[in-house]
Parts: C-alpha cells; sequence; structure tokens
C-alpha cells in the first residue's frame, strides 16, 4: 500500500448544531472513530484516505467554518460577555441550553445525593477548566486561589488531571503532588503503582518525589515522529506572524489565536503540508489550535478508564466519577461517563454547546465555587 499519495488526514469540523438530540452523538464528539474507521487488534485505527485533494479541503468553508468556531474570543467572555448575556436574546439561548445542561451548582444537592455512599473520583481539565483562556498558552497560569481549591478537594476526593499539554507542564502549572497526571491528551498516565496493572504499556518509574508509580504512555513508539513533526511545523509556520507551535510529548499543538483570521488558511496549508507525509498522524480541533496526534484508539475518556481501574475504582455501583472540562477533547470523556451511566460530565461553557456532559458550569470561577462546595459538603457530611 503506498501511504504517501492522496492521503488527507481527518479532521474533526464543527460542533454539533444546538437542537441536536441530547443523547444522539455527532461523529464530531468522536474525534477518534472517523466514518469508516475500524479498529484493528491493538490501539491503532486504519482511516480510509479521501479521494480529494489535501488542498480542497483546507481551502473549503467547512475548515475555516471550524477553525473559526472552535473558540470564542476569550477577551469577549472576560471583559464583555457579562454585558452579552445581558442582551435578551442571548440571555434567553443560554437560559434554554441550561435547561438540558443545568448548573452544577444549582444542582449540587441533586449531585451529592446522588454520590450518598459512593466515592466520588475527581477528574478535572487544565486550559479553560483550572485556568482561564490567554493568548498566550505559556502563561495560562493557575490562581492561588484555584490551585488551593484544587489541593483540598484532592484531599477528600481522588483527582486526576486530564489535560491536552505535555505532563511535565502541566505539573509545572498546578505543582500539587497529591494528585494524578496525564498529558497529551491521555496519552501519558502517571498513576498509582498497581499489582494487577498489566497492561503492555504500563512500565514502573518514579515521580519527582521518588514515589514509586505507573507510567502508561500507549503512543511511546511515536515520539521521534512527533519530535520530527514539531520540528517541522516550527519551520514552516515560522512566517506567519502569531503562529506558536507547542510540543505537548505526544502530539503537537499548533495555535492560531493570535494569527490575523486572512491568514487562518495559510496555518492550515503549512500543517497539512507536513503531516501529509505522516500517515500514522491525524489532525484535530481545539480552541483556536490544530492539534496533531498519532492514530491510536485511546483518548480522555479511555484515559477516565484506565485511571479508575489504576485506583482501584472501578466498581460503578460504589464510586462516582465526575469530569470536569471544556473542550471538544473532553467530550470522550463526557461520553465514557454518559454511556456508562455512572458518573457525570460538567462542561464549562458561557455560551451554548451541544455536548455529552450533564451539567455546566459557567467559567473557571464558577468551577472554584464548585469544588470548594464538594469540599465543604465532605466536611459536613463527615460531622
Ligand atoms: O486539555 P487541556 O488542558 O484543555 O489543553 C488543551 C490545549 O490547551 C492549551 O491551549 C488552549 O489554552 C491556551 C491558554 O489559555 C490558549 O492560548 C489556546 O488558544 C487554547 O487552545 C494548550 O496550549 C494546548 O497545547 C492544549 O492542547
Amino acid at each position: 500500500m503506498d501511504l504517501k499519495t492522496n492521503h488527507t488526514a481527518p479532521v474533526i469540523t464543527d460542533p454539533v448544531p444546538i437542537g441536536k438530540s441530547r443523547l444522539g452523538v455527532h461523529s464530531s464528539l468522536l474525534p477518534y472513530s472517523p466514518p469508516g474507521a475500524v479498529f484493528s487488534s491493538n490501539l491503532f485505527l486504519t482511516i480510509p484516505r479521501k479521494k480529494t485533494g489535501i488542498l480542497d479541503d483546507i481551502r473549503s468553508s467547512t475548515w475555516l467554518d471550524a477553525m473559526k468556531s472552535s473558540s470564542p474570543p476569550h477577551k469577549r467572555i472576560n471583559k464583555d460577555y457579562n454585558n452579552e448575556l445581558a442582551s435578551p436574546d442571548v440571555d434567553v439561548a443560554y437560559r434554554a441550553w441550561m435547561l438540558k445542561f443545568p448548573s452544577a451548582l444549582g444542582s449540587f444537592d441533586r449531585i451529592t445525593n446522588f454520590a450518598k455512599g459512593k466515592r466520588i473520583a475527581l477528574f478535572l481539565d487544565y486550559d479553560g477548566t483550572l485556568s482561564p483562556i490567554v493568548d498566550n498558552p505559556d502563561c495560562a497560569f493557575m490562581h492561588n486561589a484555584m490551585r488551593k481549591a484544587v489541593k483540598m478537594v484532592a484531599k477528600y476526593f481522588p483527582t486526576a488531571i486530564i489535560s491536552g499539554r505535555s505532563r511535565d507542564k502541566v505539573y509545572e502549572f498546578v505543582g500539587l503532588k497529591e494528585l494524578y497526571y496525564a498529558g497529551s491528551h491521555g496519552m501519558d498516565i502517571m498513576g498509582p503503582v498497581r499489582q494487577s496493572n498489566d497492561h503492555p504499556n504500563c512500565i514502573k518509574s518514579t515521580d519527582k518525589q521518588g514515589k514509586e508509580v505507573n507510567l502508561f504512555q500507549p503512543a511511546s513508539e511515536f515520539l521521534p515522529m512527533i519530535n520530527e513533526v514539531f520540528s517541522s511545523l516550527v519551520e514552516n509556520t515560522k512566517e506567519i506572524a502569531g503562529a506558536k507551535v507547542e510540543n505537548n510529548k505526544f502530539c503537537v499543538s499548533v495555535h492560531y489565536r493570535n494569527v490575523d483570521e486572512k491568514s487562518w488558511t495559510t496555518v492550515a496549508q503549512c500543517v497539512n503540508d507536513v503531516i501529509k507525509d505522516y500517515p500514522r498522524l491525524r489532525l484535530s480541533h481545539g480552541r483556536k489550535v490544530l492539534e496533531v496526534r498519532p492514530v491510536i484508539d485511546w483518548d480522555k475518556g479511555k484515559a477516565v478508564t484506565f485511571l479508575l481501574e489504576s485506583l482501584g475504582l472501578s466498581d460503578s455501583e460504589d464510586v462516582l466519577p465526575i469530569y470536569v472540562g471544556d473542550d471538544r477533547t473532553d467530550e470522550d470523556a463526557f461520553k465514557v461517563l454518559r454511556e456508562g451511566t455512572y458518573g457525570y460530565g460538567i462542561l464549562v461553557s458561557s455560551m451554548p454547546k451541544e455536548s455529552n456532559a450533564f451539567y455546566s458550569l459557567k467559567d473557571t470561577t464558577e468551577v472554584m465555587e464548585f469544588l470548594r462546595s464538594l469540599v465543604a459538603w465532605k466536611k459536613s457530611s463527615a460531622l
């Protein structure tokens, strides 16, 4: 099979239109299961190539629409969004949306009633969930108040952060040793050592404190390829003002948040020029970011399941997993919890968005409030 001709990396397109059945899962929410994908016996996916040319795809409105819709301008959310919410139309739309995705704060009693007699396991995304979206990805710092809330919640509930960032980078931002960390969208998990953890990609290692841990890296063989692609992407995008390439270890992010909209097609073209020669890599959309990742059957949902097993918490009767996240990649985790009907996904969004989550929180401030409420509830129920 010629792997180089006519190959187009599959791309996740627009979010699901508002109004689609909440239980229906749109294909754009299934980043690792593009139409026609075939699962092989290991973690790899075989994806049939499209017949259309790569250039046609990138210049099509689908690409640009996906790039435009990938994230609302964060300044509008931070500064003017409250004013915008005050406008009757937006307010009505958001309120209608909240009937489908009620506030996790407003529904707190309902959540904790369901949690009675169960162990809550908490999974948190980083960007847009624990830290507000900012222009410079290197400056997405977490506020101290949020760090304190996460530290407290981890004291009472097993807590893991599952991020698209590299595991080291997210640890550097969060700086709490009492958590479990999964980087590269779940492709790099540091979890507890378990006797029964005999997964082929698990190796014993030690954490920064010298404690024995389990390292799970299902895409480890992609490391040289990812580094090569990272260098090519840096080279190819260096003339595009505002473009930034980030090495997330097992995946690469190409940011276009600070690129003039007129040059977004150029960004997409540069990325495709590089990855067209790598049929084992694929492309997905995040918040004003194109993400290059290995074509393996692994995502944040699989990472949640893996961590629950590693923590000895996979007995769904006694455990209530809660996952809080804001991005498309978090949908894989929401979906696992929804389909297993044993946990809650909480979507962080200040705009109506289709999702597999059950509840919503408006922004990082509400996430912090939710974490604090969990701690207060746990303390009071222990009295
Ligand atoms: O899974 P996450 O922890 O949410 O990580 C997803 C991506 O987050 C980062 O990018 C996003 O946040 C940046 C900082 O606020 C923002 O500038 C950018 O536009 C967003 O896409 C991170 O830089 C990426 O590598 C992660 O994949």
